[in-house]
């Protein structure tokens, strides 16, 4: 399938600061993207160089097969055929949801108009609603009618500058959902950017991380959270600590959780790795390593614990809330994962610190 949009090594500079730099991807028709990425990193800079907003300093952007932006060329963002959404919904005040919903619609005659604004309304179940003015809605309800007013002239490309980020965790979550429902039953490739990841995975079909300028890993949501490409990703996508491990002679991995298999043989022996352990994946065993439980968050079905393990090394276990462990007690524990994610080892990775150096020829393992 030909890609709607082709992002080809493009560099974006402010004056003399590099923003984005060497940045590649391709958006197919249909899909809803994510970019994903901590705040500074580059998300908004990069999604206003596709809308038109920012010039590119080096390399293309292609819409369709046209260019739409090269070095000192690029078409004027109205005609590109690209619609936004905006944190703050940017709803004109003065207008019913009807009217704003409208405003894009000139070009068409009454009759035409009035009958996209009855379609978007009823695709975005805001059909009851047409006659408020933007201040008698809620918050989810205002980036409904956001999301409407970008849909009604048939964008080619629907961009999405953290669309969720004013509304509260729950319907956040919600919106992401029912933002993905619509735009799937609309046949709408979109872009987002966000640094929430729960929102990334909740409406993704492809995801990009982005660290500092550069993307780090284009892929599917399961595969950037089972394989990230990097610790940087890993960290990112996932909470987790990086424990120590070396390969034995008979080609296990011995780690402080107990011995884990490569059935694949990926390391050679004698191999130092680090293995990224996230809180679900370290259970209660008899034959466990002892841990000293310093803390516990009771969160319903769920508690959460954070261990120190012999080595002195602290990390986070989630067990359910049926066993009670209190500050003090000792605890078996090993480490149980499908999806074993492990870097070769050369540094102490604090999935806390996004200041994190990665080197991009790491590979992650999947055991
Ligand atoms: N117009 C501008 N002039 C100069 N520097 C800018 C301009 N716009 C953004 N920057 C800088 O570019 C870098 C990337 O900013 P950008 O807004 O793209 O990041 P972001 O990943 O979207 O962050 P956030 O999640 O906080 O919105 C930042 O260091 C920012 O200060």
């Amino acid at each position: 399938m030909t890609a709607l949009l082709a992002v080809e090594s493009i560099e974006c500079r402010f004056g003399p600061r590099t923003i984005i730099e060497d940045f590649s991807f391709t958006v197919s028709e249909g899909d809803i993207n994510t970019l994903l990425g901590p705040s500074g990193c580059g998300k908004t800079t990069l999604l206003q160089a596709i809308a038109g907003f920012n010039p590119v300093t080096q390399g293309t952007i292609r819409l369709h097969d046209q260019i739409i932006a090269q070095p000192d060329d690029a078409l004027p963002p109205e005609k590109r055929g690209i619609g936004m959404v905006f944190q703050d919904y940017a709803l004109f005040p003065h207008l019913t949801v009807h009217d704003n919903i409208g405003f894009g619609l000139k070009h068409l005659d009454r009759v035409e108009r009035k009958s996209r604004i009855r379609e978007v309304l009823d695709l975005v179940q805001m059909s009851e609603l047409a006659d408020r003015y933007p201040h008698q809605l809620s918050g989810g309800q205002q980036q409904r009618v956001a999301l409407a007013r970008a849909l009604a002239p048939k964008p080619r490309l629907l961009l999405m500058d953290e669309p969720f980020s004013n509304l509260d965790t729950e319907l956040r979550r919600a919106l992401a959902t029912e933002v993905r429902d619509i735009l799937k039953r609309a046949g709408i490739t979109a872009i987002m950017v966000t640094h929430d990841r729960d929102e990334a995975f909740a409406i993704s079909d492809h995801i990009g991380v982005l660290d500092d300028g550069h993307l780090l890993q284009w892929d599917r949501p399961e595969v950037i959270y089972h394989q990230p490409a990097t610790p940087t990703v890993a960290s990112f996508v996932g909470d987790g600590t990086f424990i120590e491990a070396r390969v034995r002679e008979d080609g296990w991995i011995e780690s402080e959780l107990g011995l884990l298999p490569d059935p694949d043989e990926r390391w050679p022996v004698g191999a130092s790795l680090d293995v990224f352990v996230r809180p679900d994946e370290v259970l209660v065993e008899a034959s466990g390593v002892e841990a000293r439980v310093l803390s516990r968050a009771f969160m319903g079905t769920q508690t959460r614990y954070g261990v120190e393990l012999p080595s002195g090394r602290r990390l986070d276990a989630v067990f359910r809330a049926l066993h009670r462990h209190k500050a003090g007690d000792y605890l078996p524990l090993t480490l149980h994962t499908d999806h074993l994610v492990a870097f070769p080892a050369n540094r102490n990775y604090n999935p806390a610190d996004w200041t994190v150096e990665t080197l991009d020829t790491r590979e992650a393992v999947n055991l």
